[in-house]
């Protein structure tokens, strides 16, 4: 068996030798311009047109969860991969201990009032704040996938009042599930903290614009963890100055790396990390492709292959 790897930032010695000790007997090969030779799998993020061009593989790997940029380049060039060849993506491997840290880590912030304290700290003032109480902080999540699922999980025991929002209904225990857009103005009435863990799809591009966020509880905080693309960030900003929002934790911006002149940068009621809410763990990666491919060669159903008329 042929594999080929493509990643514009991983050690791709690392990869080739954890792949071929966990696949004995598979070829592994980094891709380099011109190598046009025989390949079964590929292995990729952000792979180079002609990589994939032309190929008779049996199924791709996006190297993360999100596929919002193979598909976007694949609709400019369908031939890059053609319709019979399977898509697969990581589901979790990892990341999704990684969102549960940072969803329940900012959620506790806002609710134990850490934001306030910190701006009286910086007036050097002594005061105790009323405490918020757990029934009115309702906690929604907009995408109820591998990600979305795991941070509601995480934050159950917290005893805040929880909800998500996908596409087709959910049966969580201790979670209301909303489904559908037309269940979008309740999933949104009275909720107080945003977690988006939507996938970048045509119709979720902008989905947290004014119009939404209009419909959250007043004072209410975003946490931004899926793509940049999802948020208006203008309507955010005029959001936080009209009161209706009182805070934003955001880890992914429309462009990447924010623009040294965003006014997200000075924002005093904006927290942001650059993008680094759940990245692709190399061993549990490994692991699940690993599986996978045995799972593909001995002709079992196999989770994780990306539906593209859906988008992800
Ligand atoms: N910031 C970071 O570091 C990272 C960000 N991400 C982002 O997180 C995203 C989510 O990942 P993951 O949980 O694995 O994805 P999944 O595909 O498992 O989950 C997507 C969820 O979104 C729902 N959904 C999709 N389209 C719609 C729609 N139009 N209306 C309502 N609900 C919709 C799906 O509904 P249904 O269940 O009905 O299908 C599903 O519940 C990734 O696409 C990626 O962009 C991922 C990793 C790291
Ligand atoms: O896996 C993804 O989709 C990511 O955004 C990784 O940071």
């Amino acid at each position: 068996m042929d594999i080929i790897f493509y990643h514009p930032t991983f050690d791709a010695a690392w990869w080739l030798n954890a792949l071929t000790t966990a696949l004995p007997g598979a070829r592994v090969r980094e891709w380099q311009p011109g190598d046009n030779e025989h390949a079964d799998y590929a292995l990729v993020w952000h792979p180079p047109v002609e990589m994939l061009h032309g190929r008779e593989l049996k199924a791709v790997f996006a190297l993360g969860a999100g596929v919002d940029s193979i598909l976007s380049k694949l609709k400019a060039n369908p031939e890059m991969l053609p319709e019979h060849i399977p898509l697969f993506r990581l589901e979790d491997t990892g990341m999704g201990q990684q969102m549960q840290e940072y969803a329940v880590s900012q959620v506790l912030h806002w609710f134990r009032r850490f934001d306030d304290y910190q701006a009286l700290k910086q007036q050097a003032r002594w005061e105790p704040l009323p405490e918020y109480q757990h029934d009115e902080f309702t906690i929604g999540i907009l995408g109820a996938g591998v990600l979305g699922s795991k941070v509601a999980e995480a934050l159950r025991p917290w005893g805040f009042p929880l909800r998500c929002w996908s596409r087709s209904r959910k049966a969580w225990p201790g979670v209301e599930s909303f489904a559908g857009k037309e269940e979008l103005p309740a999933f949104l009435n009275n909720t107080r903290v945003l977690i988006n863990l939507l996938p970048n799809t045509p119709e979720t591009v902008g989905i947290i614009n004014q119009t939404l966020i209009n419909q959250l509880a007043d004072n209410s905080y975003l946490l931004n963890l899926a793509r940049g693309v999802h948020l208006n960030e203008e309507d955010l900003l005029s959001a936080l100055e009209s009161g209706k929002l009182k805070g934003a934790m955001l880890d992914v911006f429309s462009r990447e790396p924010l623009p040294a002149e965003s006014p997200l940068w000075a924002h005093p009621r904006v927290a942001m990390t650059p993008h680094v809410a759940a990245v692709t763990r190399p061993p549990e990666a490994v692991d699940y492709i690993a599986h996978t491919i045995g799972q593909l060669e001995a002709g079992n159903a196999v989770s994780g292959q990306v539906d593209r008329a859906r988008g992800y």
